[in-house]
């Protein structure tokens, strides 16, 4: 299991912010100031983390991008307010959330960071139209207006057909279009991607990047997503490159 999956708390108050095409598109959206992390297991410490600063403005796409162990899937798990760094703060939307509550923090996450990951997550009993209203149920959500919602969502993501297919009976592409209509249930300003068209050929591959670049770009979400996927870097802002938990450099 990964750190995402223990994002979607069972929290269930109604979503209260405003939309995400309302946010100037000047505003930061990501923050983090002197970000460390250590890992304590038994007797040894691991250093993960060492003093990353960085800054993320709205609407803009962000590459995490690095060697294996460089501390990309920690940093986004910190910059997604899922793991507390040992050092540092982190704001989010203009929000201090290092110092928030477990149920403060699930409360953030659930009303305004929309995750995709690369195995998709779908339930595979449930149709496309009913994982993501489900997902909007958990987001407090009437299951009258969820059912609309979805429909609306699934229209966005281009899959109106596949309504009621089972995930089974989609493609890899069309699966993880059916998880980005799910993240935008609630209409969340931030989207956090793990890997998300590494299970991709490269047709679905850049089907799902165009998608997100739209998100970003015609409705000013920022999309921070962890890739060892070249492609991608076309479609990027800026590419954060991250080594030995140190940030390398960042490429505009
Ligand atoms: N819970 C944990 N306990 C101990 N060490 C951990 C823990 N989580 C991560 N680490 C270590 O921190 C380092 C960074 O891990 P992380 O998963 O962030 O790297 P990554 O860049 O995302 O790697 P990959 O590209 O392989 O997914 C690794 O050396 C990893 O073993």
């Amino acid at each position: 299991m990964t750190a995402y999956q223990l994002s979607l708390a069972d929290y269930s108050e109604p979503i209260t912010t405003a939309p995400a095409s309302l946010l100037p598109k000047t505003a930061l959206a990501i923050a983090a100031k002197g970000v460390g992390m250590n890992f304590q297991s038994r007797s040894e410490r691991y250093q993960a983390l060492k003093s990353v600063d960085l800054e993320l403005k709205s609407g803009k796409i962000q590459l995490l991008m690095g060697p294996s162990g460089s501390g990309k899937t920690t940093l986004l798990s910190i910059l997604a307010g899922i793991l507390t760094p040992t050092e540092g703060s982190v704001r989010l939307l203009g929000q201090e959330i290092t110092g928030m509550s477990r149920s403060q923090l699930a409360r953030f996450r659930l009303e305004n960071i929309g995750f995709i990951f690369q195995g998709f997550n779908l339930f595979p009993a449930l149709t496309a139209l009913e994982n993501i209203e489900v997902a909007l149920t958990v987001k407090g959500v009437r299951k009258n207006v969820a059912a609309k919602q979805a429909r609306s969502l699934l229209a966005q993501v281009g899959l109106t057909e596949k309504a009621n297919q089972l995930p089974r009976d989609l493609s890899g592409g069309q699966k993880q279009r059916v998880a980005i209509a799910r993240a935008l249930g609630g209409d969340p300003k931030l989207i956090m991607a793990d890997e998300p068209t590494a299970a991709l050929d490269s047709q679905n591959g850049h089907a799902v990047i165009e998608l997100l670049h739209r998100l970003a770009k015609e409705q000013n979400r920022t999309v921070l997503m962890v890739t060892h996927d070249a492609r991608i870097m076309d479609f990027a802002d800026s590419v954060i490159q991250l080594e030995d938990g140190m940030l390398k450099q960042m490429v505009s």
